[in-house]
């Protein structure tokens, strides 16, 4: 049975090929080969895609990046692709099972019958290309953080979701007891996955909305937010996080993740300055997860 494998490719300055190298294998990779263009060497390597998500290759090529800056090197160009889907999906799925995230959840895949006993809230998810099954360290600290946020009641409560994925936030919220929820997200691929997610798990529609878009759809809505959940990355959190007061009362708070631990002082610096508190910073290996609030007390 064949695999879908993340090809990555460095191109660098000679100086960097041992570092690139041992970026490359602590990341997981294997089949690392050079072949020389020009003055410079090209680096290739493979992972295996259940090994690797988007994210960690964005983690990764910052690591190559300041890797480079620290020895005054020019700066690698990276880029990765997938190579051979053949019959990956079947293979993914064996490899992908129920977990318990935080106190209160259990992310079941959606080709599992039903567990006969449980006293957790069972989410069930077909993620399909989109991220988002709850093994990712970012997306598990924002289901904890959105369990503490809820645990006290959540029934009045309005949740947006920014890059929603396939879902599994929103639909946590609204397994949390949450009023309603708005999910966003970009990728048409991922609206189509949340929804069938959503479906799924029996949500209603008027309880759990799913937009095309971005914040942009959000603040089209005209109405304001208990909380804001927005697991992407920190240069798109950086960018966003202005428009979050428009979407906010004064007792709102915010979730955000998807920031590798060296990028958390740029995330501090973004909330502080626009007045938020920082109620809570969690980390998991080299991610970590920022909870905000927008009063002072
Ligand atoms: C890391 S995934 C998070 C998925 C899911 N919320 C989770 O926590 O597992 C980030 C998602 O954000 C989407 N995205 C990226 N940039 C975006 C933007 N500017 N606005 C909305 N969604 C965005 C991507 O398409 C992707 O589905």
């Amino acid at each position: 049975m064949s695999n879908r494998w993340w090809e990555i490719n460095v191109l660098c300055e000679p100086v960097l090929e041992e570092s690139v190298f041992w970026r490359l294998e602590n990341f997981g990779c294997s089949g690392t080969a050079t072949q020389v263009k020009e003055d410079l060497y090209l680096i290739r390597a493979y992972i295996p895609e259940i090994s690797a998500q988007l994210m960690d290759l964005a983690a990764l090529s910052l690591w190559l990046k300041q890797d480079a800056t620290l020895i005054e090197s020019s700066l690698p160009q990276i880029n990765w692709n997938l190579i051979d889907e053949e019959d990956w999906a079947s293979s993914w799925k064996e490899h992908w099972h129920p977990a318990e995230i935080g106190d209160r959840i259990l992310i079941y895949p959606a080709w599992l019958e039903l567990p006969s006993e449980t006293d957790r809230l069972v989410l069930r998810l077909d993620p399909g290309a989109a991220f988002g099954t709850g093994t990712h360290p970012t997306t598990q600290l924002c289901l904890e953080s959105l369990e503490m946020r809820l645990s006290q009641g959540a029934e009045n409560l309005t949740i947006a979701d920014i890059g929603c994925g396939s879902g599994i936030l929103s639909i946590g919220a609204v397994l949390l007891g949450a009023k309603q929820v708005y999910a966003v997200d970009t990728d048409a691929l991922a609206i189509k996955t949340c929804r069938s997610n959503c479906q799924l798990n029996n949500i209603d529609r008027q309880r759990l909305l799913v937009h095309h878009g971005s914040i942009e759809k959000l603040l089209e809505l005209n109405q304001t937010f208990d909380g804001i959940v927005c697991n992407i990355l920190a240069d798109t959190i950086v960018e966003l996080f202005p428009q979050f007061d428009a979407l906010t009362t004064k007792s709102s708070w915010a979730i955000l993740s998807g920031i590798l631990v060296e990028q958390a002082d740029r995330i501090a610096d973004a909330v502080e300055g626009q007045g938020w508190t920082i109620a809570a910073l969690w980390k998991r290996q080299e991610w970590c997860c920022f909870n905000v609030r927008r009063s002072e007390y």
